[in-house]
């Protein structure tokens, strides 16, 4: 295996970059290595209409460092009140990529999302008309359901039955986190994609929960048993170009994370591609590494892939990186894999 690799600008098909001062501490460090990214619409309150994209955009490039090369490419949060028309105009004139759907209450700002699935099947079907990609935070939100088994029990109840009644609608799964969506998937022809982040491919639900908790292990959905991990590596190894990197790189003030009721998120966008790295080279798959990161996620969204090239390089174990400092006196607290990154980008 080399020690040095150089591979296309990776794109991040999963982000969440908040708003206000937090945008403007996070934002360098996704812009410092990925040349696009999908930016979730889960702002309080959230992005449901074209004018809010438009907006947030706005708010997106003035908080870009100068020189920075990276382009958002927004999404609108689906309710049950989004206008059809609104969506497929926005998605026309090239100022949306895709729709989020969050049903309502399962993560992070998810108040406004969808109860009643059927008031929104006039709007995927106008989607799958479209083009439009559908990308779904797929977990139950059904109390009697087992926080480890939600992701599961969303494929059956949700997922088949909506790709059922919506021939052609294309959906992103996003971070995956079972071995049951990587069977689904793989089962799956065309329409069907997924992503998959960087801590669910180095961390399992022991990590999170033995020898104490660790908040910053905590996320949604949240980390499985280690064979779901080990089947997550081998599915964005496996030359499926229906899986590509959704980092889902969520930061939140680190008093917020360290709290008796600690927020759902886990910061990863300043070690995202080291680490990514450190998985594929110890699987032995560095050469699958661009696929993942700069190809796949390009082809499924009709994107040409990004010209510029980044170079990683292999050495002596870096140091996790320092916490991001927030203006007004906060920081968020990068994501620690708890084992030696041997793996770094090279300016
Ligand atoms: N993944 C998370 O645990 N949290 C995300 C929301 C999400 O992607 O579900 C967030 O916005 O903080
Ligand atoms: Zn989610
Ligand atoms: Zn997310």
């Amino acid at each position: 295996m080399p020690d040095i690799i150089r591979i296309a600008r990776p794109d991040d098909f999963h982000l969440h970059l908040r708003d206000g001062a937090m945008l403007k501490a996070v934002l360098p460090e996704t812009a410092r290595h990925f040349a696009r990214a999908i930016i979730m619409p889960n702002l309080v309150p959230p992005v449901v209409t074209a004018a809010d994209a438009a907006a947030y955009r706005g708010r997106i490039m003035a908080a870009l460092p100068e020189g920075a090369d990276f382009t958002p490419l927004m999404t609108l949060y689906l309710t049950e009140e989004t206008d059809a028309a609104d969506v497929v105009s926005a998605h026309k004139r090239g100022e949306i990529t895709a729709v989020k759907l969050y049903p309502a209450g399962a993560t992070t700002n998810s108040a406004s999302g969808v109860k009643d699935f059927t008031k929104v099947q006039g709007v995927l079907e106008a989607m799958a008309e479209a083009g439009i990609p559908l990308c779904m935070h797929g977990e139950v939100t059904d109390p009697k359901i087992d926080i480890f088994d939600r992701e599961a029990a969303f494929i059956d109840r949700v997922l088949e039955p909506i790709r059922r009644r919506t021939p052609g609608l294309r959906v992103v799964m996003e971070h995956i986190t079972t071995a049951n969506a990587c069977a689904y998937l793989a089962e799956s022809q065309g329409d069907l994609a997924a992503t998959v982040t960087v801590h669910h491919l180095m961390i399992n639900r022991n990590h999170m929960l033995v020898g104490g908790i660790r908040p910053h292990y905590y996320c949604l959905p949240v980390a499985k048993r280690e064979v779901h991990r080990e089947s997550l590596v081998e599915l964005v190894t496996s030359a499926n170009p229906h899986v590509f990197l959704g980092t889902d790189s969520a930061p939140h003030p680190t008093h917020a994370k360290e709290s008796a009721c600690g927020c759902a998120g886990i910061f990863t966008a300043p070690n995202a591609m080291a680490c990514l790295a450190e998985v594929f080279d110890e699987a032995g798959k560095l050469d699958a590494l661009e696929d993942f990161t700069s190809f796949n996620g390009a082809a499924f969204y009709g994107l040409t892939p990004n010209k510029g090239e980044i170079t990683l390089a292999k050495g002596d174990p870096q140091d996790v990186p320092a916490p991001v400092s927030v203006e007004g006196g906060e920081d968020v607290t990068v994501f620690d894999p708890g084992r030696p990154v041997h793996w770094r980008v090279v300016d």
